[in-house]
């Protein structure tokens, strides 16, 4: 999704899925020398990356009442999606400068991270104009 959308991934560890070299490319495809994918061992790492580089770091969360439909972004923003199995720690979730949600139907629980990332990272590039072209 990276590389098709021109977006850059940051992998914040521990992961729970293996980050060595093999799997990393198996999963990747052909796309993955295209995609600018950083691995951040931990929570500490990426915040350090991130704060050098500015912008607002926008928390995508179930547990929001703003819609991201509702929320204009900025081209300096970082996306943060939460991992499949728990979300974000409850800490990463307070400090997040902005807390957006996706609306869903009463009495589900999440959507899964892809279709979440998918629609948010659509939704950011669509406002900021970040949008790959159509071939003509
Ligand atoms: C499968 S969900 C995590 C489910 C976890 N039980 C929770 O309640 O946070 C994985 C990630 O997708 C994103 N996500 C899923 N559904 C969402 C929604 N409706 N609005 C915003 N983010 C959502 C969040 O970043 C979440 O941390």
């Amino acid at each position: 999704m990276g590389a098709c959308l021109g977006v850059a991934v940051d992998l914040i560890g521990p992961t729970g899925f293996r980050t060595d070299d093999r799997a990393l490319r198996r999963a990747g495809l052909d796309y993955l020398d295209r995609a600018a994918l950083t691995l951040h061992a931990g929570w500490e790492d990426f915040d350090a990356a991130r704060q050098s580089i500015g912008g607002r770091l926008v928390l995508f969360t179930t547990r929001a009442t703003q819609s991201f439909l509702d929320l204009t972004f900025e081209e300096s923003d970082t996306l943060l999606f939460g991992r499949e199995s728990a979300g974000v720690p409850d800490d990463i979730h307070a400090g997040a400068d902005i807390r957006t949600t996706i609306p869903m139907v009463e009495g589900t629980r999440s959507l899964n991270l892809a279709v979440s990332v998918a629609m948010g990272v659509t939704e950011a590039l669509r406002q900021t104009g970040g949008l790959p072209h159509p071939a003509s």
